[in-house]
């Protein structure tokens, strides 16, 4: 399985996804300092996989610490020391709920730890180390009941008779955005598991082309049967009753408690098509994307990025070698001075979705055709 990110005896390594898929690239996250900037710049992205290696980078820097026995500090020393940079990480990237909601979990691992009788700040730092660890270990867990629950659920609920159906995502929430696997492309790989999935489509994505660049690689290496789409072909690749796509399924980076959803910009298009040309459309996302906290999609912060995504473009020379060594150029598309809006995400409203695909269920809207997500917390939901 492609792996985007690789922790071992304290050494964390993320594959760089701005070189990929010409250039396969391993490179070392050494502090939470690494972890912030290639988050920020988009070395690693996706939800889940942001979380994660926010998580390892402070892990990594901790485990140096304590295989150095350098750790002398008390227990609230080392527990100050990963509040302070928790709250930094957070600062890398704000719509994605994940990274936010794993910093709470850790500092209270930490905390309870301080706590304890006769701690030591060894204890702290290791404690942390190993609740990191672990969050990547549950991330996959996660990944392979969220594409098996969506599976089972396209099956009975979109393939209209059909024992195979053809299913269209956007950007990439597969191995290259989570521990691995995937979530919507968790889905995809769980349909091509069961040998229910006819065709898989994935849209582009402008402008970091997350699917053309990263989807369309994850599908390929899987060998799954799959077309790479403009994001501007999505209508006419619904109108076509040919193709005859039975449901989208997207991943999120936060569900508000009403089940609004923040996903990289273009969903929001995907589900106004899809309810309009009668087709199922489905957010795929762990709990841990879920954010109680958050009454609606207009309390979500949405992150605006730099020009230079839109206006330019980077990769290989056409016709050039596919080698270790290829050149990733840059190359301007757009007119000089011309201004430009660049939000990374948009908000997609309950209304126009049909499912939210978790590991423990598929959850659907009541008689009052609301999402009530609460019970997925406490268990009275499944
Ligand atoms: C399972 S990835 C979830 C989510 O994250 C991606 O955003 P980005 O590539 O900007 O980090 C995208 O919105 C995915 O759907």
């Amino acid at each position: 399985m492609l792996q985007a990110i690789k922790f071992s005896k304290g050494n964390l390594e993320i594959l760089d996804q701005l070189q990929l898929p010409f250039v396969e690239e391993y490179i070392p996250i050494r502090t939470t300092e690494d972890g912030w900037h290639a988050i920020k710049d988009m070395k690693v992205r996706g939800a889940p996989a942001i979380a994660i290696v926010a998580m390892l980078a402070l892990a990594a820097e901790l485990t140096s610490a304590v295989d150095s026995d350098k750790l002398s500090q008390s227990p609230e020393e080392v527990c100050q020391y990963i509040t302070e940079k928790l709250a930094y990480l957070v600062t890398s990237r704000p719509t994605a709920v994940n990274l936010a909601d794993a910093a709470r979990k850790l500092e209270a691992v930490v905390t309870d730890c301080t706590k304890a009788p006769g701690s030591t700040g060894h204890e702290v730092a290791t404690a942390f180390i190993k609740a990191a660890e672990d969050m990547m270990g549950k991330d996959l867990e996660d990944n392979k009941r969220i594409g098996h629950n969506g599976a089972e659920w396209i099956a009975i609920h979109a393939a209209k008779g059909n024992s195979e159906v053809a299913v269209l995502t956007h950007c990439n929430t597969g191995s290259l955005a989570t521990s691995g696997y995937g979530t919507a492309l968790g889905v995809v790989r769980s349909l091509a598991e069961k040998n229910t999935l006819r065709h898989a489509y994935c849209t582009e994505t402008r402008p970091y082309n997350q699917g053309s660049r990263l989807t369309a690689f994850e599908l390929v290496h899987d060998k799954i049967p799959a077309t790479l789409i403009t994001d501007s072909m999505a209508a006419a690749l619904l109108a076509d009753t040919k193709v005859g796509v039975n449901a989208i399924v997207v991943g999120a980076d936060r569900v508000a408690a009403n089940g609004d959803t923040a996903n990289k910009i273009g969903t929001y298009a995907l589900a106004v098509l899809a309810k309009y040309h009668g087709v199922k459309f489905l957010v795929a996302a762990p709990r841990t994307t879920i954010d109680m906290a958050t009454a609606s999609g207009k309390d979500i912060v949405i992150e605006q990025r730099a020009a230079s995504e839109v206006t330019s473009i980077k990769g290989p020379r056409a016709g050039s070698e596919a080698t270790d060594q290829i050149a990733i150029e840059t190359v301007k598309i757009a007119a000089p001075g011309i201004n430009v809006w660049n939000p990374a995400f948009d908000i997609t409203p309950a209304s126009l979705i049909d499912g939210i695909i978790t590991e423990v269920g598929v959850v659907e809207k009541g008689a009052d055709e609301k999402y009530h997500l609460g019970g997925l917390f406490d268990g009275s939901t499944f």
